[in-house]
């Protein structure tokens, strides 16, 4: 007979959140129905019971049993997503059911916090019982009950455990630097600019955030933990110590912060408020990012007002808090011009990346925010290496080679530009920016952190210094050569196969243009090594092949015709993060990316039979009419 023990009840995780004061408020909505316990009431007693009841099954229902216990296991894995944890966390959205579950995000906490403590205690003498986690989150409404999954997790671990309440995520890595606190590891919980539904988990230990393969190991460790338990078989783990250490950390964070600008800037006649006469708008689009306007520019001296969108709401009323937004974008431009303001800022959820509008109104974004960043670092260290994808226009590698940089186009996804840039200082290449066109980006002097809030506080330094030197000119004048690509598409095809396939099929579709383009079928495509970088010749091309793990298969080809000669490229990726494909293209000639679909569909997708295996609409769509409609 086997003896099965259920999975831990719902009743274990809370359905209540904290408003912008700390209050705990009840959700307006939640998926847990059942009413708040386990923040006034320890769940020492719940935990054990989840634990250890044994309830006895029959034959058939043992089958069943290891079936399900299986496909519960598989999901834990599914949950990866490339260095995150990513899922759905509330029902609501049309054909997807909940599976980042309270007992797959304990599981997944505890994993992690057994691996921290196994990486201390081989890397140094540190003892078990000291290793001391930090976690924080978005304001998403199914954050406090997920909270009390991760406290519940890392305390199975043994790890002694913060919970910094509501944070950031460059907040949460900064919580394992800063002095005063200076923990081993840090949990944060956010799903970026997801929908409210979703949810996730960022993982840093003092080196930085966790890499793909790290977050794997983590999930798969997580998923044979759940299944053995919910098979009754194994060690159920021991039963924690339950507590739960406040930490005021964001406090300390932002003075952090603010000394940085304060040091930097050493404004000759009020060096404690060098914001004075400056006037700053922010959008934190009800995310996390708020505190930077009372708690960094208030305090320094800016004038604020007309700020929006600050207090935190799960819901995210008003808009995705994105800066690729267009609509985070159009009002922060509106609230720039109606105050007359000289900087905007827009931040994404939980403020690993930011945009920002400068005094005229203008959106700096994309291209535009890597090319100030650019400039400002190509100052401090001239000739240094920018590394950013591969969605980057031709005109960007124009403007950072004309400042004496060099510019090394890489695969999309934030940790694999930032983990090239690493790469490239290792090999004696000096690199100290990495961006993102998404608006992620690292700094070589920021630890190498994707950090939203520190590339804003770096461009805040530059627009005091700029008028300090006596420039009237607003941020946007150092990017003023930067061209817009003429023409600049992204379309989409879905994988049209069962999911747990739509990888694989995924990597050979773009496998198969791959052959396509080296076999010369598509007149005028050339694979592109490495756009016009000098560093690591062939490196978009060849990572496809090494042992390094890859999280999505991506080309890019350079685009000529025989009357326009080079005149575009075409990059085809498999998502980050989900089961389609992303085609990203540019032209400097009209007509160009209608012409460079057409061969797509015509001469690869059709051709190749492959529009079997993907929903070609959008390129079809495109091609006929060179637009989306
Ligand atoms: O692959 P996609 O679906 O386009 O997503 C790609 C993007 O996913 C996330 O947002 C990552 O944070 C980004 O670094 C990445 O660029």
């Amino acid at each position: 007979m086997v003896m099965a023990a259920p999975a831990a009840p719902s009743t274990l995780y809370p359905t209540a959140r904290c408003n912008s004061s700390g209050n705990v408020v009840p959700f307006p909505a939640n998926p847990f129905k059942r009413s708040a316990t386990l923040l006034d009431r320890p769940f020492r007693q719940a935990l054990r019971l989840a634990a250890t009841v044994p309830q006895a099954v029959s034959g058939t229902d043992q089958q069943t049993n290891v079936l399900s216990a299986n496909e519960e296991g598989d999901r834990i894995r599914r949950l990866q997503n490339g260095s995150d944890v990513r899922g759905v966390a509330l029902e609501g959205e049309k054909g997807r059911s909940v599976d980042l579950t309270p007992q797959a995000v304990e599981a997944i906490a505890e994993s992690f916090g057994e691996w921290v403590m196994e990486s201390l205690t081989r890397e140094s003498e540190q003892e078990k019982a000291k290793v001391r986690v930090s976690f924080g989150r978005d304001p998403r409404l199914s954050g406090p009950a997920l909270s009390t999954a991760v406290l519940a997790g890392l305390s199975r671990a043994g790890c002694v455990v913060f919970d910094m309440g509501l944070a950031t995520t460059p907040a949460c890595f900064m919580s394992t630097v800063l002095p005063l606190f200076a923990y081993d590891a840090s949990i944060m919980m956010t799903a970026s600019h997801l929908p409210y539904t979703r949810n996730g988990l960022k993982f840093f230990t003092r080196r930085g955030g966790l890499n793909a393969s790290e977050v794997e190991e983590i999930c798969d460790r997580a998923a044979r933990k759940h299944t053995t338990r919910r098979m009754g078989l194994g060690h159920s783990g021991s039963v924690p110590s339950l507590t739960r250490n406040n930490v005021d950390f964001m406090s300390a964070y932002a003075e952090h912060l603010r000394t940085i600008i304060k040091e930097r800037i050493n404004h000759p006649h009020h060096y404690d408020t060098p914001l004075e006469g400056f006037k700053v708008v922010v959008n934190a689009g009800n995310g996390s990012g708020g505190f930077f306007t009372w708690n960094v520019l208030d305090k320094l001296g800016a004038d604020t007002f007309g700020s929006f969108h600050l207090e935190p709401d799960g819901m995210f009323p008003n808009h995705i808090p994105n800066p690729e937004d267009r609509t985070a974008m159009s009002l922060t431009r509106a609230a720039v011009l109606e105050q007359q303001a000289d900087l905007g800022i827009v931040f994404d959820t939980d403020v690993d990346r930011s945009g920002v509008v400068d005094s005229t109104g203008t959106a700096i974004n994309g291209d535009r925010q890597i090319a100030l960043m650019a400039a400002i670092v190509l100052r401090e260290h001239p000739g240094t290496t920018v590394v950013t994808d591969a969605r980057t226009s031709v005109a960007l590698t124009e403007f950072i080679a004309a400042r004496g940089g060099h510019h090394c186009l890489y695969r999309v996804g934030y940790r694999n530009v930032i983990d090239k840039g690493i790469q490239l200082n290792r090999d004696g290449v000096e690199t100290h920016l990495m961006m993102e066109t998404t608006g992620h980006g690292a700094l070589k002097e920021n630890h190498f952190l994707d950090d939203g809030a520190y590339m804003v506080v770096k461009i805040i330094i530059e627009m005091v210094r700029m008028k300090l030197m006596g420039s009237s000119e607003g941020i946007g004048s150092l990017i003023k050569e930067l061209k817009d690509p003429l023409e600049s598409v992204e379309l989409r095809m879905n994988v049209l196969t069962q999911p747990k396939h739509a990888k694989q099929k995924g990597a050979e579709v773009v496998e198969t243009l791959k052959q396509y383009i080296e076999e010369g079928r598509l007149q005028g495509w050339h694979l592109d090594a490495c756009g016009d970088c000098w560093v690591s010749d062939g490196c978009l091309v060849d990572s496809n092949d090494t042992p390094v793990d890859i999280d999505a298969r991506m080309y890019r080809a350079r685009v000529s015709d025989d009357v326009h000669g080079q005149h575009g490229w075409i990059q085809i990726r498999q998502s980050v993060h989900n089961p389609n494909i992303a085609i990203n293209m540019q032209s400097s000639m009209v007509g160009g990316c209608q012409a460079i679909t057409t061969t797509l569909r015509d001469e690869f997708l059709l051709a190749s039979g492959l529009e079997e295996f993907v929903d070609i609409s959008q390129v079809d769509t495109y091609a006929r009419s060179g637009s989306l409609g």
